[in-house]
């Protein structure tokens, strides 16, 4: 049987701008369940982005909650500082965040940057080098990010978050500064793996084929609930 990983109930959250208030997210309700995934569409401005944010914890909703692994994130999380804590630690533990550009460690080798992911997860480093390899980067262990290409970094990016063995990933248009093909190689490598070691996936994407990769849509630009 399938268990739900992650439960999203009624969530909203406005931005105010000037004088306005805007309201991004409005009572929003899901599921993900355990393995599966969810690509996240619609219009520029539509909310993605804040979605995933609220999902991780970089901003709070002003209502609803969001229910994984029994913790609970609401509204009054961000200032209990013990619940604020219980969430910074399962995002740490349990929620892998991918970007547009992968945000490598600069000073650091692709290696030490698997290896310093998986740690701050509390997870062995020792099969670091064989993530980067599973990526087909590994023969770039050594090399720093300014030395390898914008889809490589993506792949090292891949590794850092599957390095930690995440119960979720987040991913922001992760392929969306790369090239046609690079773009369907690493979108491919993402789907294997995330199938694989079953982990939920919620993508953002402005692009259709790469949604259509995932199990269910969720489209912000008509706010509907699944
Ligand atoms: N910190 C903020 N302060 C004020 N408004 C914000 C803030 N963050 C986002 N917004 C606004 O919230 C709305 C949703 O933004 P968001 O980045 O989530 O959209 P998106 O669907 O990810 O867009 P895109 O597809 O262009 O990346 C936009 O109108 C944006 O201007």
């Amino acid at each position: 049987m399938t268990e739900s990983l992650l439960a999203v109930r009624g969530l909203s959250k406005h931005f105010v701008s000037g004088n306005e208030t805007v309201p991004v997210i409005e009572k929003l309700t899901f599921t993900l369940d355990q393995g599966q995934s969810l690509a996240l569409v619609g219009r520029s401005g539509s909310g993605k982005s804040t979605l995933l944010n609220l999902l991780c914890g970089l901003e709070s909703p002003d209502a609803g909650t969001i229910v994984m692994q029994g913790q609970v994130f609401d509204a009054g999380s961000a200032a209990t500082r013990e619940k604020a804590a219980a969430w910074a630690s399962l995002r740490r533990q349990q929620i892998g965040v991918v970007f547009q550009e992968a945000n490598l460690m600069p000073a650091l080798t692709l290696l030490e940057n698997v290896r310093f992911r998986a740690q701050l997860a509390g997870r062995d480093p020792a099969n670091s080098e064989d993530w980067l390899t599973r990526l087909d980067i590994g023969e770039l262990a050594q090399r720093y990010p300014d030395q390898v290409s914008g889809g490589q970094r993506q792949r090292a990016a891949l590794a850092m978050v599957f390095a930690m063995e995440p119960a979720l990933i987040l991913a922001d248009e992760p392929t969306g500064s790369l090239d046609r093909q690079t773009a369907a190689e690493v979108a491919q490598v993402l789907f294997d793996l995330q199938a694989r070691y079953c982990c939920g996936l919620i993508l953002a994407t402005h692009d259709a084929e790469l949604a259509a990769g995932c199990q269910q849509l969720l489209d912000l630009g008509h706010l509907s609930a699944l």
